[in-house]
């Protein structure tokens, strides 16, 4: 908004657009509502709440503002929209008066204009007994710009917000509303340019990237004329002793993602299973020792995996500070996952430091991301987007901060991906994004501008190929489903 008020755009203008912006949402979803109420903080999301107040009450529509102390004088816009609301017989209350008021005017919606994007910290006493109090009415609500409680910039929760039924926000995208706790508050989102999203295009302004859209995954159609080595070899790396499944799901995933070749180096002993329920793969195994023709097949890969199932016992120690030593990591894109993050924070410092390592994706959940800040898990929810950024910028890789709205970033370039599902939070899920992320990669070039784009394209694939598996239900999915209908989330994509 700041930007609008520079570009000479009259600020009240875009509250009042934003106020009926909020009516038309009332007037398509709650057009009977019985007697609505208004709450109308004391910023200018208070003042888009008295434009909507005013607007309501022009159509005759019952309506009271609850607003905290002090009631006498807002600054600026919405002092002007209070002025106006007042001036058109409306009426205003004390916010404390909620309780006792609500039986009487038999509510059928709430309109939440309490605080928006000016919110930081935890919620003020008076605001949070007011919005528990409203969290029992069970009425709809709408949400202006964003729900009370929530921050827009971060997706964090402090203490309480509001869960909205609707959210109309305005002009850019909150990274807050799609990442983190957002999705769980905000409802059915509803998006108003105020008019002026032309203007703001042209400003230069960074903002984050919502994948939302399989067109925002597109991949080429092959050629008729192609072969195996067309799509690249991808040589996934992990499977300690007696923990086969990861490293298995991870390489499947790979293979239904595209890949032409894929082979899988593990312990010995797992290498009979993982032949057996996939003859596909190439399976080799290492006692630790990384032998002569091991390092052949990893320098000639296109793309490695490093991590699913590896551990950080004895052998995979051994298989991870070879790789390093040896520089097999340095020059070939790598997907780091699982115990390679809490590998990598052991031996950073003396082994992985200064070596050209920007052709690594990293992989972390919100623990192994906290693990290679050295902070914690609630430091890295109370702002996902900086956090993966400042990994992506120590590490110097692309990283993907994992959970619901997943962000992809170079540290510079940001994306949150929107597709995917809660019934997706089970086991596996993960080494099959480390999957994934590898065989998308084998459809692109191989250039590091491309690492970026086609991370973010295979995370959005992965989300869609838990939302084909989720058709069926949602709760009890689990891994290998979703592996084998990458070809379905991929075909949606094809151009
Ligand atoms: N003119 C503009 O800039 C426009 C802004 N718009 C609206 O204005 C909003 C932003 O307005 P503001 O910057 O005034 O911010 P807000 O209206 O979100 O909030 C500011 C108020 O919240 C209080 N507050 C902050 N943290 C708090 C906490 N932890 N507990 C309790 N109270 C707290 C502050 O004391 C201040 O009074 C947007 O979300 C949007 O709804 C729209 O009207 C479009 C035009
Ligand atoms: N609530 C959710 N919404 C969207 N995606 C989710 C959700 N929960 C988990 N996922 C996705 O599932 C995968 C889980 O990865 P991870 O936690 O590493 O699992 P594991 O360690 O068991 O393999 C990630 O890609 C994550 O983004
Ligand atoms: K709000």
């Amino acid at each position: 908004m700041k930007c609008a008020e520079q570009q000479g755009i009259d600020m009240y203008q875009l509250m009042e657009a934003a106020g009926h912006a909020v009516f038309d949402c009332v007037l398509a979803k709650y057009s009977h509502a019985n007697h609505i109420i208004v709450l109308a903080g004391t910023g200018n999301n208070g003042g888009d709440a008295y434009v909507v107040a005013r607007l309501i009450n022009h159509s005759n529509m019952p309506v009271t503002v609850f607003s905290p102390k002090p009631q006498s004088k807002l600054r600026g816009d919405a002092e002007i929209a209070r002025q106006s609301f007042l001036s058109h017989g409306g009426t205003i209350v004390g916010l404390e008066k909620l309780p006792d008021l609500v039986d009487e005017l038999h509510p059928s919606l709430l309109i939440d204009g309490l605080l928006g994007t000016g919110f930081d910290g935890a919620l003020r006493d008076e605001y949070r007994v007011a919005l528990e109090f409203i969290s029992t009415l069970s009425l709809p609500i709408i949400a202006i710009d964003l729900p009370s409680g929530l921050n827009g910039d971060t997706g964090h929760v402090v203490d309480f917000a509001i869960k909205a039924t609707y959210t109309v926000t305005f002009v850019g995208l909150k990274v807050g509303l799609v990442t983190g706790d957002g999705p769980d508050y905000c409802g059915t989102l509803l998006f108003s340019g105020l008019g002026i999203e032309q203007c703001l295009n042209h400003s230069n302004i960074a903002t984050a990237t919502w994948l939302k859209s399989p067109i925002q995954a597109q991949l080429q159609k092959r050629k008729f004329n192609s072969h195996k080595g067309s799509f690249g070899h991808v040589v996934c790396i992990g499977g300690a002793v007696g923990m086969p499944g990861a490293i298995f799901m991870a390489a499947k995933s790979v293979l239904r993602s595209g890949a032409g070749k894929v082979t899988v180096i593990t312990h010995p002993q797992n290498v009979t299973l993982i032949n057996s329920l996939a003859p596909e793969l190439m399976v080799f195994g290492s006692d630790g020792e990384m032998d002569q023709s091991i390092k052949d097949r990893i320098s000639h890969a296109d793309i490695l995996v490093v991590g699913p199932s590896l551990s950080v016992a004895p052998w995979g120690e051994s298989v991870f500070t070879q790789l390093v030593a040896d520089d097999l990591l340095a020059h070939i894109p790598t997907i780091l996952d699982a115990d390679a993050l809490n590998l990598l924070c052991k031996y950073y410092d003396p082994l992985v430091k200064n070596k050209n390592l920007n052709k690594w994706v990293l992989t972390p959940h919100p623990l192994e991301a906290a693990r290679l800040l050295d902070i914690s898990v609630l430091d890295v929810s109370k702002n996902r987007v900086a956090i993966a950024r400042d990994i992506a910028h120590k590490f110097g890789a692309v990283v993907v901060l994992k959970g619901c709205g997943s962000i992809i970033t170079d540290g510079v370039n940001v994306a949150i991906n929107g597709s995917g599902n809660p019934g997706m939070a089970t086991a596996g899920m993960g080494d099959v994004l480390a999957g994934v992320i590898a065989g998308v990669m084998t459809n692109f070039d191989k250039n590091e501008t491309a690492l970026q784009k086609s991370t973010q394209k295979a995370v959005f694939l992965h989300g869609l190929a838990g939302d084909i598996t989720a058709k069926n239900g949602e709760i009890g999915i689990i891994s290998t489903d979703v592996i084998e209908l990458m070809p379905q989330a991929l075909d949606i994509c094809i151009k």
